[in-house]
């Protein structure tokens, strides 16, 4: 028999829309597969009268008040992909504090305050899911807690943001402007609402430091790691390393030697013999090497809505 399942959403920006095209163009399969209908009861949006990409389902409720969504009785399952620090932390510890799983792609959140939310989601029984914070469309957060789980991580490197991605590569490929390609990034959905952390090399390092805790069990400090960005590249420092046989790349990078953790956040001159340095345009890709395996390389989409989108 089919069990249905109330789902709330917060934001219905970039990613709350794949949501909703993913949802529906997955209903059937997964009422098939297992035996769940999930009907979008309701979405919360900051301006209520803003044009969409998408079209609501016959029945999901509308709303610019958060707290509706996160109290409704009905709702079990609390989806979060609108942003902001306070806002959504506010919204999933009410959430949680309701009874309800929650999923997020904010890894912003996560990385500052990862740890007391999932201690809380721990204390009410709940999940707390965050696999889309890291790489979009590479499920490496699953990859490392399952795959791995008997392995012993030694270094992880990875191009883990699409934006800076894309401005890297179209600076090198057609010698665009750094705005020119940062404005395209945008266009496409690419990034942040505000860019700034895309370029300077904060969301990197907030992934990376969610990515060190699944490597490594270790977390990381944003002090720790002190990331640069790539404001300061210019298309014909890219084109000159291009031309020597590099590739410059925003690079997150964490390793372990002795027993310590050693990390970076910044953009490197990648050598064509290295398969990151094919990794190009919004593509993102995780290098990891481990004791078991050695080295294996994970790439996909990192940002914007697909079709089919990619956040879950
Ligand atoms: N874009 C991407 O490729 C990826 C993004 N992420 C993360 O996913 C999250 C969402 O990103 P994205 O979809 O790009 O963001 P957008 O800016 O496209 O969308 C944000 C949505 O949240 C809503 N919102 C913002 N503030 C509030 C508020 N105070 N109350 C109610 N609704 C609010 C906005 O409402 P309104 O539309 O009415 O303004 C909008 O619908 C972020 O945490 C981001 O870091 C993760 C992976 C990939
Ligand atoms: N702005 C981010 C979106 C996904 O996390 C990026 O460009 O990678």
């Amino acid at each position: 028999m089919t069990q249905t399942i109330e789902v709330g959403m917060l934001g219905l920006g970039t990613v709350g829309s794949g949501v909703v095209m993913r949802l529906t163009q997955a209903a059937t399969k997964i009422e098939q597969t297992q035996g769940i209908r999930l009907h979008l009861a309701a979405v919360a949006v900051h301006h209520l009268n803003a044009p969409r990409a998408v079209t609501l389902p016959i029945g999901t409720r509308l709303t610019d008040k958060i707290a509706t969504v996160v109290t409704d009785p009905h709702i079990q399952i609390v989806i979060e992909v609108m942003g902001t620090l306070a806002t959504a932390e506010a919204a999933i510890v009410a959430a949680l504090q309701h009874g309800k799983s929650v999923i997020t792609a904010n890894k912003d959140l996560i990385a500052t305050a990862g740890p007391r939310l999932i201690a809380l989601a721990q204390r009410q029984q709940c999940d707390l899911f965050y696999e889309a914070s890291v790489a979009g469309g590479i499920p490496i957060l699953r990859t490392l807690t399952d795959s791995y789980a008997t392995d012993q991580v030694q270094q992880v490197a990875g191009i883990i943001n699409g934006t800076a991605n894309y401005i890297l590569s179209a600076m090198t490929a057609t010698g665009a402007t750094y705005a020119e390609a940062l404005a395209a990034a945008q266009r496409a959905g690419y990034a942040e609402a505000d860019p700034t952390n895309d370029v300077s090399g904060l969301d990197t390092t907030y992934k990376l430091m969610i990515l060190s805790q699944f490597a490594f069990g270790q977390g990381l400090t944003i002090s720790q790691i002190q990331p640069q960005g790539i404001t300061m590249i210019t298309a014909a420092a890219c084109q000159q390393a291009a031309q020597s046989g590099w590739q410059v790349k925003l690079l997150a990078q964490a390793q372990l030697q002795v027993g310590q953790l050693y990390c970076r956040v910044a953009p490197v001159a990648v050598p064509n013999t290295l398969a990151l340095s094919q990794i190009n345009g919004v593509q993102n890709g995780v290098a990891v090497r481990s004791q078991a395996i050695g080295q294996s390389l994970y790439t996909g989409p990192g940002a914007g809505a697909r079709r089919p989108p990619i956040a879950s």
